[in-house]
């Protein structure tokens, strides 16, 4: 049934896509009402994509059929969606401040959450406050997150995005392998005032292990024996905390049934808490548990996360377009794009489905970007005159921060509304010839203008909120999470494992004890053997 509402849409497609924009702008002077939609104080406007009711309608009919609803419920309600995990994916119960059970094997996880947040809660202000210090006292001026992806990536998207709120001790993320990022990180810092939280849900990832250990290493040489003091956890693996020598009342853990990408919500999110409080925080929670509400109770076609994920669908699929850039015109998320591909492409990057078929369309599409506006200084050429179509999402606050600084917002909002504008009207080569002849240029020179030529109706979606705030940004991160959701349930993948990062880790296993080496890496192919020796020529080895 599926594949006949696949070639339905394709059909459809055909039928419509040479009909600009524009035009359907002027056939329809409800379209922005038509095809935007509201949640509180923010919008989602996908009035400036192709779809129109037809392909909306055949959309919802194939999350219908895909069987979305009850994949969605399965998944607040802990059933092993994950099926190549056997795990639930519960990140919904780490901010469900409705506070219903949520049953895991038929066991309420509530309590467990709650008694959880409640540790953080205590530790983050005791750090804040003092009261949780130094090994001689003192107050802890600076935190150190070490964690890679999922254990990395949140706090350290989150923590700029809600700088104004920022008012406890200076915090720093470290995640690369290269000793370079602890290396210049260290030279700033006194090991008497800091405090290292060490996040990794496995507690074995090498990156985090080997800067965890250099961490431990400086802060030993700092203060001596006094230095697993100044060291937190956030892990499930308690036994491994112990033996690093971590206290296990400064361990924070979390259930098997929160996945690393979607784990900030939880112990993940500790350095975040100590940054802005645990109030700050509960609000934070507050946006995801309101977006979850939403995605579980809004009429699919009312839905944001289900609106934007069939958006996405309608230009991988249906239209062909291979990757889209997300564009925060907000230089506070300027992380978000490097926090969304990990999101979108760890859990929808898959070639094979739950039931172990291979995939015979497109899955996961590359996810990129950058902040407003400095995108448009850099790849924006690309997106409106280049060869291949970029659906765009912006992201922009109608009001900022900056209250004295009014001017400055203005001009990132009129920016913003400007690109989608140009994406989608463009300018034929007439009005480019046009606009030459006006600005004064010579008969000869008017061949130009076929060079100014913007061909338009280039998609994009822009997604308003009134203000950046803890609220705020936990919805975007909801609407995100759940968008992938949508997707990878109408491609019928597991959107909650991540094999494909296994092969990389187990080879750089094999390899760590050959660099250096001169010979012993014979099984390998010719041009890792012609690397190693390169590599070995180069340090002298
Ligand atoms: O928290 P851990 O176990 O250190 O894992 C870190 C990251 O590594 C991955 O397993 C693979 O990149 C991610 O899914 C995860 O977020």
């Amino acid at each position: 049934m599926d594949e006949d509402i696949w070639s339905r849409l394709a059909e459809y497609y055909e039928r419509i896509k040479d009909t600009p924009l524009v035009e359907r702008f002027a056939r329809d002077p409800e379209r922005f009402q038509n095809f935007s939609i509201t949640l509180d104080d923010m919008l989602l406007d996908f009035s400036k994509t192709s779809l129109d009711e037809t392909a909306c309608s055949l959309l919802l009919e194939l999350a219908c059929a895909t069987d979305l609803e009850n994949k969605r419920d399965a998944m607040f309600n802990g059933e092993p969606v994950n099926r190549t995990e056997n795990r639930a994916a519960l990140h919904t119960a780490l901010r469900n401040r409705s506070n219903e059970p949520v049953f895991v094997e038929n066991k309420d996880v509530m309590p467990e959450v709650n008694a959880t947040l409640a540790s953080m809660a205590a530790f983050a202000e005791g750090v804040r406050s003092g009261i949780t210090s130094a090994h001689d006292g003192a107050a802890f001026t600076d935190v150190v997150n070490i964690g890679i992806g999922g254990s990395d990536l949140g706090p350290a998207m989150a923590t700029p995005a809600l700088a104004p709120y920022h008012d406890g001790p200076r915090l720093h993320f470290v995640s690369n392998a290269d000793g370079a990022e602890i290396s210049d990180l260290l030279k700033q810092l006194d090991p008497g005032r800091t405090l290292f939280i060490i996040s990794s849900k496995s507690f074995t990832t090498i990156e985090t292990m080997t800067n965890a250990a250099t961490a431990k290493k400086w802060m030993t040489a700092g203060i001596g024996e006094k230095a697993t003091e100044h060291f937190a956890a956030v892990s499930t693996a308690l036994d491994k905390t112990t033996e690093f020598g971590i206290a296990p009342d400064m361990v924070f853990s979390f259930g098997d049934w929160v996945g690393g990408r979607y784990s900030v919500w939880g112990p993940i999110g500790l350095s975040l808490m100590i940054a802005i409080g645990q109030e700050r925080f509960a609000e934070f929670l507050q946006g995801g548990h309101d977006m979850d509400q939403h995605f579980r109770s809004a009429p699919l076609h009312k839905n944001i996360p289900v609106m934007l994920g069939l958006v996405g669908i309608w230009h991988n699929n249906i239209c062909g377009y291979e990757s889209r850039a997300v564009l925060p015109y907000d230089q506070r998320l300027a992380r978000l794009p490097a926090y969304l591909q990990q999101l979108d492409m760890e859990s929808n990057g898959k070639s094979v489905t739950l039931t172990g078929d291979v995939i015979t369309r497109k899955s996961g599409p590359v996810v990129w970007g950058e902040a407003g506006t400095n995108g448009q200084h850099a790849f924006y050429q690309l997106i409106h005159q280049g060869s291949q179509i970029i659906p765009c999402e912006f992201l922009v606050a109608a009001q900022s921060h900056e209250e004295n600084l009014p001017q400055h917002h203005r001009l990132l909002l009129a920016n913003c509304l400007a690109q989608s504008e140009a994406l989608m009207r463009g300018r034929n080569r007439d009005e480019a010839t046009e606009r030459l002849r006006a600005q004064g240029a010579a008969q000869e020179d008017l061949d130009l203008a076929i060079h100014q030529v913007f061909p338009g109706n280039r998609p994009s979606t822009t997604l308003i909120y009134r203000k950046l705030t803890p609220r705020t940004l936990g919805r975007i991160i909801a609407l995100y999470e759940h968008r992938v959701f949508v997707e990878g349930a109408i491609w019928g993948v597991n959107s909650f494992d991540q094999w494909g990062v296994e092969l990389g880790k187990e080879l750089a296993a094999t390899l760590l004890p050959l660099i250096g080496k001169n010979a012993g890496y014979e099984d390998k192919d010719g041009s890792t053997q012609g690397l190693l020796q390169t590599i070995s020529q180069l340090r002298g080895d």
